[in-house]
């Protein structure tokens, strides 16, 4: 069982901008979902913690490796997936990773062979291997670059917004290898994609302005929500006052260009309104939305 621990790490870039606030946090093995919108500071945070930058001030240690001293050893021990993942020279995946494999010191050519086949399989790649990487379409290329990164058996993976760009069906694959490869390490996938930590994470937390506003596992997350979340469907021209009047957290469309609102309340925010089961979904919403009105309040 490992543990990553982050302590009061802090980032201001030279532009001004708080990119990361204090974040204090502690990540055990398994599928850790880091939840935020854009610029909300999470390729900082994975790229802090991936020692590929330094943070002003605050300390992460991955067990006894104190990961912003002892870089080198966290490298080790560290699978990185980037936000975008430069470009491939025309090789097949499997000479590829051959090649990657003996970069990261694997001498032994039996070995290569029995690792490199290991990572081709896991991701689903297999029967594509002597395919050139630079062909593979967008899906294969991040299960590529998933199949890259465990040759040297990593004990922390960090993905930065992976299925960003993604079909559907792209986008199910590389979950699934993911959720193959979460048991036994700590998968830190970075996303602002609600879904992905529904479907994958067994914990997570919501970055926000460089702030984590919340820690806990999704399920327990939806359950604090029980009795609290509020539907109707209302006349588009009627928004405003909703807005207005009501904790308004989210409004999807509907065909007829009616709008089906969901509001947070504790108590019944009025007759017309009736009481749905909440979802991840609101969770995110009504973190980022109580975050957003104090910032306005402690503005004013
Ligand atoms: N090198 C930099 N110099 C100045 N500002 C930066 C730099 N990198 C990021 N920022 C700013 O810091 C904030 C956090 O950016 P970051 O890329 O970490 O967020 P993110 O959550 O990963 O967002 P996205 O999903 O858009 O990549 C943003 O306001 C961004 O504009």
């Amino acid at each position: 069982m490992n543990k990553l621990q982050l302590r009061n790490v802090s980032k201001t870039y030279k532009n001004g901008v708080k990119a990361l606030d204090e974040v204090s946090i502690e990540i055990n093995s398994g599928m850790f979902g880091l939840l935020g919108p854009n610029g909300a500071g999470k390729s900082t945070l994975m790229r802090t913690i991936a020692t590929l930058q330094q943070p002003d001030r605050g300390e992460i240690f991955l067990d006894d490796i104190d990961v912003l001293n002892q870089k080198m050893e966290l490298r080790k021990v560290l699978g990185y997936l980037p936000q975008s993942f430069g470009v491939y020279p025309k090789l097949s995946a499997e000479k590829l990773l051959h090649y990657f494999a003996e970069l990261k010191g694997l001498s032994s050519k039996a070995e290569r062979k029995r690792m490199v086949d290991y990572a081709l399989e896991i991701t689903n790649l297999y029967e594509v291997r002597t395919k050139h990487v630079a062909g593979y379409s967008g899906g294969m290329k991040q299960r590529f670059g998933i199949a890259q990164l465990l040759l040297n058996n990593p004990k922390l993976i960090i993905v930065d917004e992976p299925t960003a760009g993604l079909d559907p069906a792209e986008r199910h694959r590389f979950l699934n290898v993911l959720r193959e490869i979460g048991t036994n390490h700590i998968v830190i996938l970075s996303t602002h994609i609600v879904d992905d930590v529904k479907e994958l994470c067994t914990d997570m937390a919501i970055l926000n302005g460089g702030k984590l506003l919340c820690h806990k596992k999704p399920i327990d997350a939806v359950l604090d929500l029980e009795n609290k979340i509020w539907g109707l469907t209302i006349d588009r021209e009627d928004i405003e006052k909703y807005e207005t009047g009501f904790n308004l957290i989210s409004s999807n469309y509907n065909q007829d260009n009616s709008l089906n609102i969901r509001v947070y309340d504790e108590a019944k925010p009025g007759e017309e309104f009736v009481k749905v089961h909440p979802d991840l979904s609101d969770v995110y919403f009504v973190h980022l939305k109580a975050d957003e009105t104090e910032a306005i309040n402690s503005q004013t």
